[in-house]
């Protein structure tokens, strides 16, 4: 029996009053990774005003997009707007965080697949709701929005694919971005077209592109509005492989048997390393390496760990 302290005129065992205080210290380090990932870049402090972008982008209606998440835990999130070659149209905007909000509470979540349906990506907005909300205020909410939006499907612990056919181009292209890897089929085009459209991107892919290609190859992307082909994105480091098949069900093959390789093994493992890569990536050292103590103390001694101690695997 420990050493005794009074509180409230009892006696507390000094162990029980560690136990509980290491207890409540790893619950909140999980509320602060999870509040981390949820944290929204944007909110009134910054003028957002997110139920008003939200009813607006309601007028805007057509298309969908669909996920479905698979029993090996990798999910499918589809752009499914082929009339329109996958343009975002409004309520597309809402649907994708709605299905983020979902994706983020995935336990058995290991890997994500962006894709469009009919043979091609996105082809960016919907034109015609960007005519309508060409004005100041629903152009910065909008672009706020999807900011805050896909940082978080750039978050997500699933290590996350899209999966180029056809055309990404502006909004496409930046959605690209977002997944932690490109996979081109042939004769596919990534192309952020948006100075040809007296604009640059505003839904972070400026930002993501100079990350994964360096601030060179990016201010030739942007500038020229270069049309990438999948040899070219291999070469910029903008797509990880050329895949085979160039039709919608044999590269969904193909991009399933690529994100096996990265996802083997217990869901909680998979998302602690996208969580501990994720703080590497974002977080300067010393929270980067606090982030990684509180994801590694969430797997220590865990089902998957204590499975391997007793399996002592041989990593030949
Ligand atoms: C921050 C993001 C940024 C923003 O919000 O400001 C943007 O993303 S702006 C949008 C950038 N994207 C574009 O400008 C693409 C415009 N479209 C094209 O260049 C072509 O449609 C192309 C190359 C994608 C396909 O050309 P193709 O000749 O093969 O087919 P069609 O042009 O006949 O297209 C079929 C059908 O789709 C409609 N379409 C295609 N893209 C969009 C779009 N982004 N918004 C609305 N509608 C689009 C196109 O108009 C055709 O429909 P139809 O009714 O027959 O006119």
């Amino acid at each position: 029996m420990g050493a005794l302290v009074h509180r409230n005129g009892l006696p507390i065992c000094i162990k029980e009053m560690a136990a509980d205080l290491w207890k409540s210290l790893l619950q909140t380090a999980k509320e602060k990774i999870i509040q981390q990932r949820r944290a929204s870049l944007y909110d009134c402090a910054h003028g957002y005003q997110e139920e008003l972008i939200k009813k607006k982008l309601q007028q805007f209606p057509g298309g969908s997009i669909n996920l479905s998440k698979e029993g090996n835990g990798i999910g499918i999130l589809t752009l499914n707007n082929p009339r329109l070659m996958n343009a975002f149209t409004g309520t597309m905007m809402l649907e994708l965080q709605e299905r983020v909000t979902e994706l983020e509470t995935w336990k058995e979540g290991k890997g994500l697949i962006v894709c469009g349906v009919g043979n091609t990506f996105c082809s960016g907005s919907d034109l015609n709701a960007v005519k309508a909300m060409s004005n100041s205020e629903d152009g910065m909410n909008m672009c706020m929005f999807m900011q805050n939006t896909l940082t978080r499907l750039m978050r997500l612990p699933l290590i996350s694919v899209a999966l180029v056919q056809g055309k990404a181009l502006g909004g496409g292209a930046e959605l690209t971005t977002t997944c932690d890897f490109r996979l081109m089929t042939p004769g596919s085009e990534i192309r952020f077209v948006h100075k040809q459209m007296g604009l640059v991107p505003g839904w972070g892919g400026a930002t993501r592109l100079v990350q994964i290609v360096g601030h060179g190859a990016a201010l030739q992307l942007l500038s020229g509005a270069v049309k990438v082909d999948p040899e070219g994105a291999l070469r910029l480091g903008l797509s990880e492989k050329t895949l085979v098949s160039s039709d919608e069900t044999g590269s969904l093959e193909e991009a399933r048997a690529w994100l096996s390789l990265y996802t083997e093994g217990p869901a909680s493992v998979i998302q602690a390393v996208k969580k501990v890569v994720t703080a590497g990536k974002e977080l300067p050292l010393e929270a980067a390496l606090r982030t990684e103590k509180d994801v590694f103390g969430s797997v220590w001694g865990g089902p998957a760990n204590l499975q391997a101690l007793v399996r002592r695997p041989k990593h030949k």
